[in-house]
């Protein structure tokens, strides 16, 4: 049992056939401020089911409304594990509303950027990134799904 649920979204250009995903720079804490992430968040006791959590995360975050598709399942029915006592349950999504700001037209605070990942090459681009390092699994699986 992990304390602290987490959610993120692996947000595709095209959901049957992508070629790009989307990666966040985060901005804080400073431990973590310019490693890659999905965004997402904590999942908090007012949201019913994780899926609302991450869609209610990134409408706040990123200004747009997801859908999600499918699950990228964790080795743990919360997902999978992060540092201190956190798991974090990964959905794959689109973007059906808004429009996303990327690179520095970004201006939230959560984030420096936004970005689109090229997934071919074997997802080199995606490596080649400075993940925090618990998504670096969850990164593979995405890439797998689609390979
Ligand atoms: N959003 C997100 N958080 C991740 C990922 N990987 C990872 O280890 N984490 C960690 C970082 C944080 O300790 C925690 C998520 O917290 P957060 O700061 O994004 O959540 P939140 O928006 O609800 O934040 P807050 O209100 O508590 O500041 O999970 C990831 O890919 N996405």
């Amino acid at each position: 049992m992990f304390r602290t649920q987490v959610v993120g979204a692996a947000v595709l250009d095209d959901p049957e056939n992508p070629a790009r995903f989307l990666a966040a720079q985060r901005a804080y804490p400073e431990t973590l401020r310019g490693m890659w992430e999905f965004p997402g968040g904590k999942a908090d006791p007012e949201d019913a089911t994780c899926q609302d959590a991450l869609i209610r995360e990134c409408a706040e975050e990123l200004d747009v409304d997801l859908r999600l598709h499918q699950e990228i399942p964790g080795p743990h029915p919360q997902g999978w594990p992060l540092k201190d006592s956190a798991a974090m349950r990964v959905w794959t999504a689109t973007v059906v509303d808004g429009e996303l700001m990327l690179g520095h037209q970004y201006d939230g605070a959560d984030h420096l950027e936004l970005r689109w990942i090229p997934m071919e090459d074997a997802g080199q681009a995606a490596r080649d990134l400075e993940w925090i390092p618990a998504d670096r699994p969850i990164v593979e699986a995405l890439l797998a799904l689609y390979r």
